[in-house]
């Protein structure tokens, strides 16, 4: 097969990142990404890495993710590397849930895009979004293969008892309400790496995943395989975020409906996107979290304490769950480059055998990193997380066979 080229998409809420990808050498040749999509304010940057040219930027109103991908591929089509390329092989397409079956990449049909629409109810902020960027590059590219990467993939493996929640069997069954977890495809890259930077196969460890980005989850993965992660039937689960407020009661929820005379959307809107770090300081940005906390801001040094703390809580009960912990891998934005947010997780754990060394970890760097001490039992590792790389190595994987 000559096409060696794969354009990935990943369609968030309000944003559509992208990269275009050749599978020869999974070299770059374009990336960028639109932001505040359905906003007056929305911005387009392409990096056309191919040609070595300048970063263009575009701010105009773009109204919905149809007219982002169109967009897209216009900026595209002005280095030479259009949609309608005969060197292009695939579009993968970034999928946020995929339920209980789809365990694995999968070539998109009507049935599979029947799925993915059914499941709309469970991931609000997400699916649609991804469906229309499925449904623009199909109309785009009739001819082409357009494979499915589910970010529930890698959790498919999690055992019943984690997986299930602790309410009448027959009522969770007949609605499909179980633990499906997200960012499985960060989960799976980082965890993979981790083993590679210990210098052993992902079968030889057990290792703790802190995926901490605008959404975060921590994963715990044993010999390759998830068997927990912090998310469950919708990514509103588990730790802290920016904008969502992780685990509550369920009960404050009956309690601001009966008391608070608020409606389930009015409830909903609060715990996804007016909670997390932006509900309790204003900001969900941990740089200018940050820098308010330099500056002497204690609701922002509160918002950040209840960030690490649900953290930690984490780590001791994936480390639990696990019983032996090779490492606990940092990444996503903020685990990337918070340096802060890494010293203050792990601060107090040393009966655990978890410590970062301060120089080691105030390194700034672009590649998987140790910030442990050399002596230490369990690693700590910074690894930086590549879902496209990760959806368009699956994607090509699977067209190369079927084609
Ligand atoms: N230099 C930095 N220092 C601290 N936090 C950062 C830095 N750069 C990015 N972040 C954090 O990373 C978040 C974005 O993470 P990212 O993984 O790109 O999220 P998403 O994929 O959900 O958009 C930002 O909201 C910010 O909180
Ligand atoms: C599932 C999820 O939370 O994704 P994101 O972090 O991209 O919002
Ligand atoms: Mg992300």
């Amino acid at each position: 097969m000559s096409a060696t080229r794969v354009l990935v998409l990943n369609s968030g809420s309000s944003s559509l990142k992208y990269q275009l990808l050749d599978m020869r050498d999974s070299s770059r040749l374009a990336s960028g990404l639109v932001e505040r999509i359905g906003e007056r304010s929305s911005r387009l940057k392409h990096s056309p890495l191919a040609t070595g040219g300048e970063t263009r930027e575009q701010s105009a109103p773009i109204a919905d993710h149809d007219a982002a991908l169109k967009a897209v591929a216009e900026e595209l089509a002005k280095d030479g590397l259009g949609l309608d390329s005969p060197e292009l092989a695939a579009v993968g397409h970034r999928v946020v849930h995929g339920g209980k079956h789809f365990t694995r990449p999968t070539v998109i049909d009507d049935a599979v895009l029947a799925e993915i629409e059914r499941l709309i109810p469970v991931a609000p902020l997400h699916n649609p979004a991804n469906l229309t960027g499925i449904r623009t590059a199909t109309a785009l590219r009739p001819d082409l293969p357009q494979v499915a990467v589910f970010d529930t993939a890698f959790h498919t493996t999690m055992p019943e008892s984690a997986a299930r929640y602790a309410i009448d069997v027959e009522t969770a069954d007949a609605h499909r309400v179980r633990r499906y977890g997200f960012h499985g495809t960060s989960h799976a890259f980082v965890s993979r790496a981790t083993a590679k930077l210990l210098g052993k196969a992902p079968e030889e460890v057990n290792v703790i995943v802190l995926h901490l980005g605008n959404g975060a989850s921590a994963s715990a993965v044993e010999k390759g395989r998830c068997v927990d992660t912090s998310m469950g039937l919708t990514p509103l689960e588990g730790l802290v975020m920016g904008t969502r407020s992780g685990d509550a009661d369920p009960a404050v929820i009956f309690h601001l409906a009966r008391v608070g005379g608020m409606s389930i959307d009015e409830i909903d809107a609060l715990l996804n996107k007016k909670s997390g770090l932006i509900g309790l300081c204003g900001d969900n940005d941990m740089r200018e979290i940050q820098r308010r906390i330099d500056e002497g801001d204690e609701q922002a040094k509160l918002a950040f304490d209840i960030y690490i703390h649900r953290l930690k809580k984490y780590i001791g009960a994936y480390y639990a769950v696990l019983g032996r912990v090779d490492a606990i891998a940092f990444t996503a934005g903020v685990g990337e480059n918070a340096a802060a947010v890494r010293a203050a997780a792990v601060s107090g754990l040393d009966a655990l055998g978890l410590a970062v060394d301060d120089g080691l970890n105030a390194v700034r760097g672009d590649g998987p990193r140790l910030i442990s001490p050399s002596d230490a039992r369990v690693a700590v590792a910074v690894v930086p997380t590549d879902e496209e790389l990760e959806i368009a190595t699956q994607t090509y994987a699977l067209v190369k066979t079927t084609n």
